[in-house]
């Protein structure tokens, strides 16, 4: 089927389904069976799916907040999109680096990153260009977000050597983008979003990438998926060359020796959490050699050489810190 043709459809669609919706939820007095309305919507998201550049923001598949993941293509990791194991004391820290020292026999070094609170995000370039752009989803099958991550400003289109690559990040809405768009919401009379996580897997996951490209996300670069092209040989080095392939990637990170360079870090983020622009829940230690990595491999669901250390819950934070200054 051509564009104009779609449009047509699309209208007409776009234009019963409405009126559908507004004698059903509005006026209570159903035009049609339940079984009607569904056979069109169906037939709008199929034609949304083919001419995504022809989805507006009053469509149908647009009203519900963000868009079930139903309605986006699907997308197969190559290599999963694994998430990470979590610990919330520095005791099981220690643990920790125990088995890692254990199993590899000598201490090893960490690098250590902020744990940015953002959804995760796969990005693939063939020959220095991106091509696709993805959803973690359950880790093997993840939505299709191609046309919305070309609106992000920090993500490079191209890259200044013509890479494949699969590159792997978090993106985010930065707080003053979140408080922002949450104000003109309440404005319009919308739902708003409960948090910047939310609010960035909603706008994320848009049928209409122009929706998404109101939204000021962001992104923080923190894996490459296949280091051997890009001749790394730890994590350190691996985020130093995607700063240089043009990649946001977060700059408060360090290689510790032992873990009480991580104590210093922990304190210090967890003091300073709520003044930086982008919102983080906890830390991430990493073994800095990727061939370790290797060694360690992943468990079914998470990989070995890399622990979460989570932050309590701000507000919890929040109180501690009033109580401090009480006393
Ligand atoms: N939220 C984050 O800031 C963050 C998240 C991950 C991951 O989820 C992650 C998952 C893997 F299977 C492997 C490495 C990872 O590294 C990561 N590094 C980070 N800095």
């Amino acid at each position: 089927m051509d564009q104009q043709t779609a449009q047509t459809q699309l209208s007409q669609l776009r234009l019963e389904l409405n009126r559908y919706r507004k004698a059903y939820y509005t006026e209570d007095a159903p035009l049609v069976e339940d079984s009607v309305y569904d056979q069109k919507y169906q037939q709008l998201l199929q034609l949304e799916q083919q001419f995504p550049e022809l989805v507006t923001p009053d469509s149908p598949s647009q009203l519900v907040g963000d868009v079930p993941a139903s309605n986006l293509a699907k997308v197969t990791h190559e290599i999963p999109m694994l998430s990470m194991g979590d610990v919330f004391s520095f005791a099981e820290l220690q643990e920790f680096n125990e088995r890692i020292k254990n199993a590899v026999g000598h201490p090893v070094d960490y690098n250590v990153e902020l744990k940015i609170d953002g959804l995760a995000l796969s990005l693939v370039y063939q020959q220095g260009q991106l091509v696709q752009g993805s959803t973690r989803g359950d880790g093997s099958i993840g939505e299709d977000v191609t046309n919305n991550v070309r609106t992000i400003k920090n993500i490079p289109q191209t890259l200044p050597e013509p890479l494949d690559l699969e590159v792997r990040g978090e993106c985010f809405m930065p707080k003053a983008a979140f408080a922002k768009l949450n104000n003109q919401r309440e404005q319009n009379g919308e739902t708003v979003f409960a948090n910047p996580r939310n609010a960035a897997a909603g706008s994320l996951r848009q049928l209409n990438a122009q929706i998404t490209a109101q939204r000021q996300l962001s992104t923080f670069i923190y894996t490459v998926v296949n280091p051997q092209n890009i001749a790394v040989a730890t994590q350190s080095q691996a985020l130093e060359k995607m700063t240089q392939l043009g990649y946001h990637v977060n700059p408060e990170r360090f290689v510790s020796h032992d873990l009480q360079g991580v104590k210093a870090y922990i304190a210090k983020y967890q003091q300073l959490r709520d003044q930086l622009p982008y919102g983080i829940d906890g830390i991430v230690l990493k073994v800095n050699d990727l061939t370790l990595q290797q060694q360690l491999g992943n468990t079914v669901k998470v990989p070995r050489w890399e622990i979460a250390y989570k932050f309590p819950p701000e507000e919890a934070q929040t109180t501690i810190h009033q109580i401090e200054w009480t006393v």
